[in-house]
């Protein structure tokens, strides 16, 4: 019964900042970076949702481009650097539209041509630990995620391994975002020992929280 009235709450809370944020995105696209597994395809669609915001997942975009059913595919039948290509040209395309929640894939901060476009708009950075992220994608499996596909070993050591490496030859790439979502800062607002703790309502609200504080950007400040 209380677990309804609190996600009762949060939902309408998520709904009154989401007013609010309106105003000052003014049309902008908000586009959702972090790690793969960070919550941005899920935090994305509610982020949208909320605000009227039509979503894309940018992976699916380039699918849809490329005529093939998985991103898994792509890299096995052309290459990565296929991808990387076709995924700026689909930010590129989206960065002249307005009123899009895009939840980018892992790798799009790599390159900064994608900046460029992802500037257009406000960037929020998912900030979410690796034990948190390896433990997601060790439950879901890595099937759709090729660059930590793995013949073998126990899921949750291969997936945090590999997102360690990924981390680290990315070093503070996603730190250009304009907004960065730290889970763990959340979790102790909200007074949790964990990040797992944490609904998708409950990071959804925090970019609309730290957006209201944001004086650097015209539209909101
Ligand atoms: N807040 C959360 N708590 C627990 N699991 C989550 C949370 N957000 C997302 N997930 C799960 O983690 C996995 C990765 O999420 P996803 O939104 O696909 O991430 P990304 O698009 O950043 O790779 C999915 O299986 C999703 O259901
Ligand atoms: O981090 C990366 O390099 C990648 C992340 C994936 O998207 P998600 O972050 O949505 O899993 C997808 O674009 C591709 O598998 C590469
Ligand atoms: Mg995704």
């Amino acid at each position: 019964h209380e677990n309804l009235h609190n996600s009762v709450d949060d939902a309408l809370l998520l709904k009154r900042k989401s007013e609010e944020v309106l105003f000052q995105l003014n049309g902008r696209c908000i586009y959702l970076v972090g790690m793969m597994g960070s919550g941005k395809s899920t935090v994305g669609k509610i982020l949208a949702e909320v605000l009227g915001y039509s979503f894309f997942d940018s992976d699916k975009l380039v699918e849809q481009a490329v005529g093939m059913p998985s991103v898994a595919q792509i890299f096995k039948v052309h290459s990565e650097a296929f991808f990387r290509d076709n995924e700026s040209s689909v930010l590129r395309d989206l960065s002249s539209m307005r009123r899009l929640v895009v939840a980018t894939g892992g790798g799009a901060v790599i390159r900064p041509v994608n900046w460029k476009n992802m500037k257009k708009g406000l960037s929020v950075w998912l900030d979410v630990p690796l034990e948190a992220l390896a433990r997601r994608i060790a439950k879901v499996g890595t099937a759709s995620r090729p660059l930590l596909d793995q013949p073998s070993g126990d899921p949750y050591t291969m997936a945090f391994s590999k997102l360690s490496m990924l981390a680290e030859q990315r070093g503070d790439a996603y730190a250009n975002a304009d907004v960065r979502v730290s889970l763990e800062e959340i979790a102790s607002k909200l007074g949790h020992d964990d990040v797992s703790k944490l609904t998708p309502i409950d990071i959804a609200l925090e970019p609309f929280h730290k957006c209201l504080n944001i004086t650097s950007l015209s539209p909101c400040s």
